[in-house]
């Protein structure tokens, strides 16, 4: 756990993460995303990609999540899903970024912490001493909509200006 990501972050993870990211697009399907974004994927396995827009795929009822004030819609692709994002109340964090993104886009991309090097049995000890190094954006860790353990990572500490999203596999 916190020995894992002390691992991670010897080994590079996160300041690989501040290479630039190729903006990922609902029309490109050609290359796999763990190409077209290069190693850091390898690193954890990419759970989801959360964008403001649709494709042609199975999609989720609207689930409202109030404790994270948005409601997640699911695009199922296969191997890893979108998700869809929509503000649940005035506070919600999801509230400023459209208000300051008026193209949309991109919100964040969530990892598993479950395998190789990011092997995390415990994310709430995890981040006790991940956040020595980066900002965590909550103290305490939240529960995502399939019952998962969450912590945000702050888009400006060597994330490249993503919000990163770390979920206990
Ligand atoms: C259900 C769950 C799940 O998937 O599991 C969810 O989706 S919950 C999804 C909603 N929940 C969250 O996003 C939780 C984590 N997010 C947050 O705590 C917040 O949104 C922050 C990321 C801290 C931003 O806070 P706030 O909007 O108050 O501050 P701010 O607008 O001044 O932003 C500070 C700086 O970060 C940048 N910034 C803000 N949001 C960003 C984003 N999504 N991606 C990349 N950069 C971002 C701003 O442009 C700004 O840069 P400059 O300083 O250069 O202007």
């Amino acid at each position: 756990m916190a020995r894992a990501l002390r691992a991670a972050a010897a080994n590079g993870f996160f300041s690989r993460l501040q290479a630039p990211i190729p903006t990922v697009r609902a029309s490109s399907t050609s290359r796999p995303l763990d190409q077209m974004a290069g190693s850091a994927w390898n690193r954890g396995r990419l759970n989801h990609v959360a964008i403001a827009n649709i494709l042609g795929a199975p999609v989720s009822e609207a689930v409202p999540l109030p404790e994270h004030e948005v409601s997640v819609v699911f695009v199922n692709l296969g191997n890893t899903k979108m998700e869809l994002l929509h503000p649940l109340g005035c506070d919600s964090p999801i509230a400023g970024f459209l208000q300051k993104n008026k193209a949309r886009g991109m919100h964040h991309i969530c990892i598993e912490m479950g395998n190789n090097i990011l092997m995390v049995d415990n994310i709430n000890a995890a981040v006790m001493d991940l956040t020595k190094k980066i900002r965590s954006l909550r103290e305490e860790v939240k529960i995502r909509a399939h019952g998962k353990p969450v912590i945000f990572l702050h888009p400006k500490d060597y994330c490249g200006g993503v919000l990163v999203e770390l979920e206990q596999a």
